[in-house]
């Protein structure tokens, strides 16, 4: 089976809330709400990865990040080791670099998003740890 190792982070303002960006309908778990991020490299750190897939998607850069939760998950087709981050200093302000949808959450709002399954972990964790 596939196997990739995913940088994800999870980007809160000053407000408390968390930014979510929503996958293009025909990506894997399109049409799903997430957070940024994107496939480690070979040879590349997470942390680089996080970095590279931020200023990619969303054109900011990580100012400061903190590990949050590190999640595995298969899907059938594919599993993820998803390694997220709490990010809660960034440089520039976040845009939908590729066209996606994006929205500043408040984390009390999160039930109302749908998230691809390996994303249940997350979204309690955040809920747990920003609340
Ligand atoms: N970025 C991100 N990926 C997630 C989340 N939850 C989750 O299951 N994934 C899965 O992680 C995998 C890799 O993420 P990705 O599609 O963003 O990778 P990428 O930016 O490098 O895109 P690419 O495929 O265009 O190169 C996908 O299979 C996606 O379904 C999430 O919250 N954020
Ligand atoms: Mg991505």
């Amino acid at each position: 089976m596939k196997r990739v190792h995913v940088a994800v982070g999870v980007i809160v303002n000053e407000q408390g809330q968390v930014l979510l960006t929503r996958r293009h309908n025909d990506a894997h778990q399109g049409g799903l709400w997430e957070f940024p991020g994107g496939k480690v490299e070979a040879g590349e750190s997470v942390v680089d990865a996080l970095a590279r897939e931020l200023a990619e998607e969303l054109g900011i850069s990580v100012l400061a990040s903190r590990p949050l939760i590190e999640v595995s998950h298969d899907y059938g087709d594919k599993h993820v080791l998803l390694d997220v981050y709490l990010i809660e200093k960034f440089g520039g302000s976040p845009a939908g670099m590729e066209g996606q949808p994006m929205v500043w959450a408040p984390v009390t709002d999160l039930d109302g998003y749908e998230f691809p399954a390996a994303n249940v972990p997350i979204v309690d964790s955040v809920v747990s740890t920003l609340a």
